[in-house]
C-alpha cells in the first residue's frame, strides 16, 4: 500500500534496550546519542536510590520512596523493575507507550534483569549491550567517577562481571572505548531500528 494519505496512522517506533555494567559510560553514550539525535526519546526511571550531587528530580531520575515504589508496582505503572546494589529501579509505563505510539524512538538505559523483562514483554525490541574495554579499565572509570564508597564499588563490579557474561543474550554489543565512537554505532542502530 502506498502512503501519502494525511489520516495514514503514524508507524510505531521501535524501541532500544541498553544494557552494560555500572561505569561502562551508559549515561555518558546517551547523553551524546541525544546531542547526536535530539529526536531519539530516552526514558526517565524511577529509582529508590539517592540522589547524586549534581542530579535532580525528574531529570536523571525520579526519586522515589521504597512505599512509593512499591505503589508504582502495585498499580501496574512500571513496564520492567529490578533491584541493583541495594536499590530499586523500574521504568514508567506510560511514557514508553505514548512516545512509541507517536513513532518516537525511544531508548531504555536498564540493567540484565529489567532488559530480560522487556524481551518477554516486547521480543520486537533492539536490545544492545555497552561492553568495557577491559574490566581493569571499567574499574579505573568507576573509580575515577568518585560516586560510590568501596562496598557500592565492589557490589556493582560483581553485577559487571554477571552482565557481561550474558552478552550472547544481546542482539548487538558495542564496546565502549570512544565516547563519539559508541554513540556514533548505537545512533546507527536507533535510526536503522526505526527505520524497519
Ligand atoms: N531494570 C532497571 N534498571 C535500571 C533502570 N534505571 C536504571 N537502571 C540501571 O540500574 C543500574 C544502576 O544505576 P545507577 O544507580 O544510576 O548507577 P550507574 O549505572 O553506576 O550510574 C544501571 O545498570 C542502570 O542501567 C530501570 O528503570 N530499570
Ligand atoms: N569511552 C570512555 N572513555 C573514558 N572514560 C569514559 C568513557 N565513557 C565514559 N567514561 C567515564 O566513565 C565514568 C562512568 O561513566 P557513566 O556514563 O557514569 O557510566 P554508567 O552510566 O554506565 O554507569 C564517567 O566518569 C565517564 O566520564
Amino acid at each position: 500500500m502506498t502512503s501519502g494519505t494525511t489520516d495514514a496512522p503514524t508507524p510505531r517506533a521501535r524501541l532500544t534496550v541498553l544494557s552494560g555494567p555500572s561505569g561502562v559510560g551508559k549515561g555518558t553514550v546517551v547523553a551524546e546519542v541525544r546531542r547526536l539525535y535530539p529526536h531519539v526519546w530516552v526514558s526517565v526511571s524511577c529509582t529508590t536510590r539517592k540522589p547524586r550531587p549534581g542530579e535532580s528530580d525528574g531529570v536523571q531520575y525520579h526519586f522515589v520512596s521504597d512505599a512509593q515504589f512499591d505503589e508504582l508496582i502495585a498499580t501496574g505503572q512500571l513496564l520492567e523493575y529490578a533491584t541493583f546494589a541495594g536499590n530499586r529501579y523500574g521504568t514508567p509505563r506510560k511514557p514508553v507507550d505514548q512516545h512509541l505510539a507517536a513513532g518516537r524512538p525511544t531508548v531504555l538505559e536498564i540493567e540484565l534483569q529489567g532488559a530480560r523483562q522487556i524481551r518477554d514483554a516486547m521480543p520486537e525490541a533492539q536490545f544492545v549491550l555497552l561492553a568495557p574495554p577491559s574490566m581493569a579499565e571499567l574499574r579505573e572509570r568507576l573509580l575515577g567517577r568518585r560516586t560510590e564508597g568501596p562496598p557500592d564499588l565492589e557490589a556493582r563490579l560483581a553485577r559487571a562481571e554477571i552482565e557481561l557474561a550474558a552478552a550472547d543474550e544481546f542482539d548487538e554489543v558495542i564496546v565502549n572505548d570512544d565516547v563519539e565512537h559508541a554513540a556514533g554505532e548505537l545512533v546507527k542502530l536507533i535510526e536503522s531500528a526505526s527505520a524497519e
